[in-house]
């Protein structure tokens, strides 16, 4: 059995950029951050992020996918085993497809052969529950952020953004006293963020991503294709709600006939509109919008945003923290609430029916920690 009170526990994600695994300690007993520990990261080689493309859209039984969870599971082993005295572990897996109103949601990788390589019991599977009860089974941060406005000593509400692949906020009253109360959140996909830009500089340029927002910069925004890009029947949809990667591939189809810069501020720009559309649906107006994931350092995206919210946008390191592990640390510290049967999404945040604790948790064979 896990000892009560505050227990030092590694979380990891491997987020819709495919760009690698973030893995991060922090110290909770899944209501109260005590301490955020070490992290660290392993990048996907190219050979591997092409196993992981090909396996998009698909699931379980299908094609390439037993070698993209293998290949999950050997890196994440492979970051993970470099942590040593934590308790417990988080494991999110690789989405590889998300269909919360069809087929479901699937995240590549099994936490029990985890469980078993490196000793540990291992959270994981965070989102099926989640689905099985009419819920969005994302975004799950929002728990985590609940915790971090304490942990900040917010006073105000206040909303978290994270700029991955795809866009997710979360708004928070930090005046509520936990996470289940009613209306202390409210959290949501915003739409695409950085997936379709990566994907424009890579096939263009052969670039990773955008730098800094540096070809954006250089391009103009296409009017026609953002007014078409927000009459686009998400932006109605009421929150909470959740997307697949690849649910705005019609976009990037739309600028194929921009010239690059162009494209890339286009794309840009659609990605700061579908929060500026989100922040639309907060339930009050906010004192600052903290951001993190990788395009917190696109500086194209960041002013696009800034200019269109009227309140403070910051990176979260405004508050002392780290914008590229949070969603890792998210991970453990859910892995905790997991563990101690505390609910981690809300009607209010995946539009579940009632607040569930998703997950399920593996020990390693050999004994228990
Ligand atoms: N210096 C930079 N300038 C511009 N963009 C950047 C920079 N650094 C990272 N990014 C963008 O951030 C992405 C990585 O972000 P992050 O790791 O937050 O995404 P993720 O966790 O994979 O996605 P998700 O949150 O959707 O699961 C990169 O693929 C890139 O597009
Ligand atoms: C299904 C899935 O993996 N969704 C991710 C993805 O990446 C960002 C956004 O879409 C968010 O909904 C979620 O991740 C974050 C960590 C979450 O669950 O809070």
């Amino acid at each position: 059995m896990l000892k009560h009170g505050v227990i030092p526990v590694l979380g990891t994600m491997s987020g819709t950029s495919l760009d690698g695994v973030d893995a991060a300690v922090i110290e909770t007993d899944g209501v109260r951050i005590a301490h955020f520990g070490e992290h660290g990261y392993r990048s996907y080689s190219d050979a591997e992020r092409a196993v992981l493309r090909a396996a998009l859209g698909r699931w379980p039984g299908q094609e390439g996918v037993d070698e993209a969870a293998a290949l999950v599971e050997q890196a994440h082993a492979e970051l993970m085993a470099g942590f040593n005295d934590v308790a417990l572990a988080g494991f999110h897996g690789q989405t590889l497809a998300h269909e919360p109103d069809g087929r479901g949601t699937h995240q590549a990788g099994d936490g029990a052969v985890l469980a078993e390589a490196l000793g540990l019991p291992v959270v994981w599977d965070f989102r099926s529950a989640d689905v099985q009860l009419g819920g969005q089974g994302a975004p799950l941060a929002p728990a985590f952020h609940f915790a971090l406005a304490k942990w900040i000593k917010a006073e105000e509400p206040l909303a978290f953004l994270n700029l991955g692949g795809v866009g997710n906020v979360t708004w928070v009253d930090p005046t509520k006293a936990a996470p289940e109360e009613e209306n202390a959140l409210l959290a949501f996909d915003t739409g695409p963020a950085n997936a379709p830009i990566n994907d424009l500089v890579q096939a263009r340029l052969g670039l990773p991503f955008d730098e800094s927002g540096k070809v954006a910069a250089q391009g103009e925004v296409s009017a026609e294709l953002l007014d078409r890009f927000v009459e686009h029947s998400w932006f109605l949809k009421v929150p909470p709600k959740s997307l697949d990667r690849d649910d705005f591939a019609a976009l990037s189809a739309q600028v194929a006939d921009l010239p690059t810069e162009s494209a890339a501020a286009t794309l840009t720009a659609a990605a700061a509109v579908a929060v500026l559309r989100g922040a639309e649906f907060f339930p009050r107006p906010v004192s600052r919008l903290l951001v993190t994931g990788g395009g917190r350092n696109n500086l194209v995206l960041m002013e696009m945003i800034r200019e269109g919210m009227g309140c403070k946008v910051e990176p979260v390191e405004a508050v002392g923290l780290n914008g590229d592990m949070l969603e890792a640390q998210a991970f453990a510290y859910l892995a905790v609430r997991v563990a101690r049967g505390l609910p981690t999404s809300f009607p209010s945040t995946t539009g579940v029916a009632a607040a569930v604790g998703g997950g399920e948790i593996s020990y390693p064979q050999s004994g228990e920690a």
